[in-house]
């Protein structure tokens, strides 16, 4: 199976959400002094490549780990939304989504990662497309931008309400082809928290 990732690096001082604490990875042991190497990464859980648990924005107890590993997979498909600030159903979208679990929008915003307009001018899902998601049951949406919305977060709750998990900065995704099959996969580390840093991976099939 050809695997393409679709995640960003995980690096010292890499970009972070506006207000959000910055990123420190050091190392802390080194092989000619200490005879081996170890690392220290200091980090909150919405860095670069992630998935939002339902803990993140409702009134929840249930941290990432306890959502069920089959959340985080599945047969995955692509919708191209360059250049639209508002992301509204199309009429091929049905067919694309149809007998899939996993959706992930392409805009394009990440060639502008790590920059101010990445955090400020990311488009934002309409609504009704979130209603849409919903009703074929997808599991998770992904996309190469910061968001699915801004203050006061309406998407969010709804998908997170509605049991879709949410997959932010993604990259690569000009690397999927048009109508390839593709098995999506996004896991997170076995963490107590709200959300958690992946490594986004396609498996073309
Ligand atoms: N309980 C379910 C999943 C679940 O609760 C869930 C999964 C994705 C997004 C939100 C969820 N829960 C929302 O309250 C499970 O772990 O299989």
């Amino acid at each position: 199976m050809k695997l393409i990732d679709l995640s960003q690096p995980v690096e010292d001082g890499m970009p972070v959400y506006p207000g959000d604490s910055g990123v420190r990875l050091k190392q802390t042991r080194i092989y000619g002094t200490d005879h081996y190497s170890n690392h220290r990464l200091e980090t909150e859980m919405h860095a670069g490549t992630h998935v939002d648990g339902p803990m993140h924005m409702l009134d929840v107890n249930k941290h990432i780990c306890d959502i069920g590993l089959e959340h985080f997979c599945g047969k995955g498909c692509i919708i191209r939304s360059h250049n639209e600030s508002i992301i509204r159903i199309r009429d091929e979208y049905p067919d694309i989504i149809k007998g899939k679990d996993i959706v992930l929008l392409h805009t394009g915003m990440d060639s502008c990662y790590g920059k101010k307009e990445y955090y400020l001018n990311h488009p934002v899902l309409d609504m009704s497309f979130c209603e849409m998601l919903a009703s074929n049951n997808i599991k998770m949406v992904g996309f190469d931008m910061p968001s699915p919305d801004r203050f006061p977060f309406e998407a969010h709750k709804y998908l997170l309400s509605h049991r879709i998990l949410i997959l932010e900065n993604l990259t690569n995704l000009d690397k999927i082809n048009d109508g390839e099959s593709f098995e999506l996969m996004a896991f997170p580390i076995k963490v107590k928290s709200d959300s958690c840093m992946v490594r986004a991976v396609a498996g073309i099939l």
